[in-house]
């Protein structure tokens, strides 16, 4: 309502001076009349936010109501146009309803009221309106108002009432108090003028900020519309991003695409370079092994020759030169003495003959001087035959002289004997000097061959290191598939598939059982698996050993390896590691000769096989006796610092000769088969672990290395829903099932290692086990065995999935277990 309809209510019920006079501003805050521009402030400020300080209320000096004021119009209600208000529910037109019925005793009220020392602005309101109200009485004289609107009024009642005029004096002096009403209510109305100015000079200035407000918020809505227009761009620019946005990511994945193919590119270079490389590497390896050899033994077998050559050579010409030097000697000998003997002979027969001779001369002489005594005359004749004796004298004289010129010439002979027998000895001399010559050159070709031996032993070092590297590119876990062939009486198969077995063989697809869609079609999917390899169902345990034979290397050089067979009971489990030819006898057999081979070069080994089963979750020596399978207590003890496994309770059997390995299968086997009487058969039901420990020390290096190989034949893996076991079967299959999943656990851990991160080996007997023979010290290899039937299908795909999940396993370095002596 505006302002003049409110100031012409009184007017209209009272005549007094009409307040529309007053002209009251418009007050945001205090007035009723400004309530609306209140409450268009307060929209603007609801729409813009709080723009400036100064919308907010001002205190104006005047008291302020402590509740929601009442606005002009519903003032103006109360009293002068309480008949025109439309009838409301609304409260404040009840109040205003009220407030007309009761208007007489209001003003009534009002007149008698002194004006409080802290009106509110309902009372300052009240109080001009009171004014108006006393004004709108009747001018009369006697002042008639109605009795009731006095009677109903506690504080008016007694002061009136006892002022009430029975006669014309009283009359008189309700006149002369009406007069002095009158005055006062004058001085009140100029004093109201006074404050209603002031109050206007405040509105005009609230106007005024009104207008400025006004004006402020004009500018907010220009500010607004700039910010529409901004927005509006802002939003375009938006679209053109969300446009670019778009195309970035139409570019992004064109580029994943392009990437993704470059990388699958890539990753088929790098395993075609890898495999290449591998293919080289073992190219290499072969090659150098058999050059290695090669040389090895024509360096020995020349140096056999030469050696055996000579030493022949050397003991023909001794033995030759010592026959013919005795011969000549004994020769020479026989001869001097011969020819000293008959000289001294013939000598010994002329001396006795001369002496013979001499004595016959002597006696005849004798004779004759007594016949000279006595025949004088003969003694010319005597003289004659003195002559004759005297020229057979000096004929044997000269005799004599021949045979000392004989003995002279025997002695010459004698001595050009031994002249040649020096001579002899001389060519004996150049022989020794050959020999000496001999005897160097054979040195100089031992000593070559020790350098030679010493080239192998450093290329034997390299090898090894370089099948370390070729291990290590290969992977440390790795997943190898076998299908078992099918027999004639299985006639229901699985369709499975080698797409890749005339290149790498490292695909198998299985087809999936048949399934019915929602439409009734029925649909089978294919399940492709890639492995390290796949072996189908017509290879061979010596092509299988042909791949795992460098991880049987791998333990003599000194790293743990396992090697374990997972699969369903009658997928070859056991046919590949333990039968006739199978991986274990395989493997033992490769050691010996190859340990054999490494004597050469210094190493000397030390082989110790035990063999162990877990059964429902207990260890069994499968080497002990039969009787104690399953009682004997088994325990299992590791050394932390030097990560090695020891078995208590249990037979080792060392292995000097590669029978020793037929006898501890067959007594394993003998074990098991006792013990199958028991729980049927025992060989599905558990798990068999075969370790062969491995020491070597090598005499000239000082090296030494340990290494353990542990061949692992596990039970079979079918499911328990699947099996249907009850009782003593349910229990094995609970086990069974616990330890292959812990298996898969300690895997899992060891391929998502963190540093220090907890491996759950305790969880089962046969991972407690493995410990120090899975994970990083160590290889590992799994053959997950298949059936080729179509009822165990779904088993197929479980174990394929496994062996999946262990393929995607990285597993850290091994480490060898080597050692050098000090
Ligand atoms: N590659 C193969 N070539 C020929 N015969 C095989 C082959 N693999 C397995 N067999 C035969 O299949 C049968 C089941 O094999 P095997 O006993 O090795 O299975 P398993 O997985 O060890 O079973 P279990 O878990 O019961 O010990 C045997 O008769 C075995 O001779």
């Amino acid at each position: 309502m505006d302002t003049a309809t409110e100031n012409q209510a009184p007017t209209r019920s009272s005549g007094l001076r009409p307040p529309s006079k007053i002209q009251l501003p418009p007050s945001p805050s205090r007035s009723h009349g400004l309530s609306e521009l209140t409450d268009a402030g307060t929209n603007s400020r609801g729409t813009m936010g709080p723009p400036v300080g100064s919308i907010k209320h001002k205190p104006t000096g005047l008291h302020e109501p402590p509740t929601k004021r009442k606005t002009l119009q519903e003032r103006a209600g109360e009293y002068p146009s309480k008949a025109a208000a439309p009838p409301s529910d609304r409260p404040v037109n009840g109040v205003v309803r009220t407030a007309a019925a009761n208007s007489t005793r209001v003003f009534a009220a009002s007149t008698s009221r002194v004006p409080s020392a802290n009106p509110s602005r309902h009372n300052s309101v009240s109080s001009m309106s009171s004014s108006v109200g006393y004004g709108s009485r009747p001018q009369t004289a006697n002042g008639a108002r109605p009795k009731s609107a006095y009677g109903s009024h506690n504080r008016s009642k007694s002061s009136l009432q006892g002022s009430r005029p029975a006669s014309t004096v009283p009359q008189l002096e309700e006149e002369q108090r009406f007069e002095r009403k009158v005055f006062d209510t004058e001085s009140r109305m100029e004093s109201m003028e006074r404050e209603f100015q002031a109050f206007k000079q405040k509105m005009e200035g609230e106007t005024s900020q009104a207008s400025d407000l006004k004006e402020s918020i004009k500018m907010l809505q220009t500010r607004v519309n700039e910010l529409e227009a901004i927005r509006t761009q802002l939003m375009a620019l938006n679209e053109e991003l969300r446009s670019d946005l778009k195309d970035a990511k139409n570019y992004m994945a064109s580029a994943n695409t392009e990437l993704e193919t470059v990388r699958r590119n890539h990753s088929f270079e790098v395993d075609d370079m890898r495999r290449k490389h591998r293919n080289e590497i073992d190219d290499l390896q072969d090659r150098y092994r058999k050059d290695c050899d090669r040389t090895r033994k024509d360096n020995e077998e020349a140096a056999d020759k030469v050696r055996k050559d000579f030493e022949a050579q050397i003991d023909k010409l001794l033995k030759m030169h010592s026959e013919e030097l005795a011969e000549m000697q004994k020769r020479l000998k026989n001869e001097v003495e011969e020819e000293q003997s008959r000289r001294s002979r013939e000598v010994q027969e002329l001396q006795s003959e001369y002496s013979l001779k001499m004595k016959n001369v002597g006696l005849e002489a004798d004779t004759r001087e007594r016949e000279v005594q006595n025949v004088r005359l003969e003694l010319t004749t005597v003289k004659g035959e003195l002559d004759r004796e005297r020229s057979l004298k000096n004929g044997l004289q000269s005799q004599l002289s021949e045979a000392t010129t004989h003995n002279l010439t025997l002695e010459a002979s004698n001595k050009a004997m031994k002249a040649k027998i020096d001579f002899l000895e001389s060519d004996s001399q150049a022989q020794s000097q050959a020999f000496n010559d001999l005897h160097r050159r054979m040195q100089e070709a031992i000593e070559a061959a020790e350098q030679a031996s010493e080239k192998l032993r450093q290329e034997e070092t390299l090898r090894r290191k370089l099948h370390n590297q070729v291990q290590e590119l290969k992977g440390n876990i790795r997943v190898m598939c076998r299908v078992r062939p099918s027999y004639a009486d299985e006639v229901e198969l699985a369709k499975i598939a080698f797409p890749d077995a005339d290149m790498d063989s490292k695909e198998v697809v299985v087809q999936g059982p048949e399934k019915q869609t929602a439409l009734g079609n029925v649909t089978t999917q294919n399940y492709s698996y890639s492995f390290d390899h796949v072996f189908g169902p017509t290879s061979q345990n010596s092509e299988i050993f042909e791949e795992i034979s460098q991880l049987v290397q791998s333990a003599l050089d000194g790293y743990n390896v396992c090697i374990f067979c997972y699969g369903q009971t009658g997928s070859g489990k056991t046919y590949t590691m333990s039968s006739a030819d199978g991986m274990i006898p395989r493997a033992t057999a490769q050691i010996y000769a190859e340990a054999t081979r490494l004597e050469e070069k210094g190493w000397r080994y030390r082989m110790e096989g035990s063999f162990v089963e877990v059964y429902n979750e207990t260890y069994n020596d499968l080497l002990g006796r039969a009787e104690d399978l399953d009682k004997k207590k088994v325990e299992v003890r590791h050394d932390t610092v030097k990560k090695s496994t020891m078995l208590e309770n249990t037979v080792s059997v060392v292995l000097d000769s590669p029978s020793r390995v037929e006898e501890i299968l067959k007594t394993a086997d003998k074990n098991r088969s006792v013990a199958a009487t028991k729980a049927n058969s025992r060989s599905s039901r558990s798990h068999s672990v075969f370790i062969l420990k491995l020491v070597g020390e090598n005499g000239i290096t000082g090296e030494r290395s340990e290494g353990t190989l542990n061949l692992v034949d596990l039970a079979g893996s079918e499911r328990l829903e699947h099996s249907k076991a009850e009782g003593v079967r349910l229990k094995e299959t609970q086990n069974i099932n616990k330890s292959l999943s812990c298996l898969g656990d300690v895997i899992n851990a060891l391929g998502s290692m963190k540093e220090g991160a907890h491996i759950p080996y305790r969880n089962s007997k046969l991972t407690y086990l493995l410990q120090y023979s899975l994970g990083g010290n160590s290889k590992t290899l799994m053959f997950v065995m298949v059936s080729p039937l179509q009822a165990h299908l779904q088993e197929t795909i479980t174990s394929l999935k496994f062996a999946t999940k262990v393929h995607n396993t990285h597993i850290g370095t091994a480490r060898k277990q080597t050692k050098t002596r000090d």
